[in-house]
């Protein structure tokens, strides 16, 4: 059984005792809002990030949502990629292709990936031109206050640093306001190339959700829930504040065991 609830930023926190019910709550989350997104604009633009998210999304390949999500409407592009080729064990394509896309029947044309044969500066300046092409005809839409792409959804989730995308903490990453997608080659966590979308495009998102498990990131997500802690202010996740869209947190009970006020019922 979830506890949720929304704090006084209104982000919602939603935490699980079992890492399944996490599972099953985050296929029917994603689920919902492909639905929600489809009726509303025909399309659903959706951006996943690497690691552990891929394989909390699996319930996402079983029946029911393998039947009823309309996956021939979605389209796919990567808040972070790293500087390899789309073969290799550190790609998050790779992931996100054998844990997800080659499950369900994705049109493979609407998986937009990073082009891994460029160095990482030209490849985020392509996949920006790309997303900046998809919004000219709204496949992604467009943000009302800012000119950034409107994603329906951004998958982040969270190292135990505090990092979410590619975007790592004190690096000079976090101030970029002019590009949707940049690039860096001295990321902390190897491999040390990599391109990410910026803070002002996942903050111009219409709904993003940090999914986050396991001991080693609690005191992180202490930090950037409760706010506390003098680097809380700057850590790349406490810094993602969708402007217009809902931010949700899918935590296990390990993930919020340093919580303020995290208790479960018996
Ligand atoms: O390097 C990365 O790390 C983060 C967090 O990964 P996790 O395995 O700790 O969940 C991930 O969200 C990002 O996409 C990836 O490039």
């Amino acid at each position: 059984m979830a506890l949720s609830g929304a704090n006084k930023d209104g982000r919602e926190v939603r935490i699980y005792e079992y890492l399944d019910e996490l599972n099953t709550d985050l296929a029917d989350y994603i689920a919902e809002l492909s639905e929600a997104s489809v009726k509303e604009r025909g399309v659903f633009a959706i951006a996943l990030s690497g690691g552990s998210l891929i394989s909390l999304m699996g319930k996402l390949c079983e029946a029911p949502y393998s039947k009823t999500v309309d996956w021939a409407k979605w389209y796919i592009f990567w808040v972070d990629e790293r500087v390899v080729a789309k073969n290799h064990a550190d790609s998050n394509y790779k992931l996100a292709k054998d844990g997800l896309l080659s499950k369900v029947p994705i049109v493979p044309s609407h998986v937009h990936s990073i082009n891994d044969t460029v160095s990482a500066e030209k490849a985020a300046e392509d996949y920006e031109f790309v997303i900046r092409q998809l919004v000219r005809t709204r496949v992604i839409s467009v943000s009302d206050i800012s000119d950034c792409p409107k994603f329906d959804l951004i998958l982040l989730g969270m190292g135990p640093d505090g990092h979410v995308a590619s975007l790592f903490p004190n690096h000079s990453i976090l101030d970029e306001k002019e590009e949707w997608v940049t690039f860096l080659t001295d990321s902390p966590k190897p491999p040390p190339e990599r391109i990410t979308f910026t803070l002002p495009v996942i903050n111009s998102a219409s709904n993003v959700a940090i999914v986050v498990t396991g001991t080693s990131k609690a005191e992180a997500v202490h930090s950037a829930i409760d706010d506390v802690g003098p680097d809380c202010p700057t850590l790349p996740a406490k810094m993602v504040q969708p402007t217009k869209g809902n931010l949700v947190w899918f935590l296990d009970k390990a993930a919020a065991s340093k919580l303020d006020g995290a208790k479960f019922s018996e």
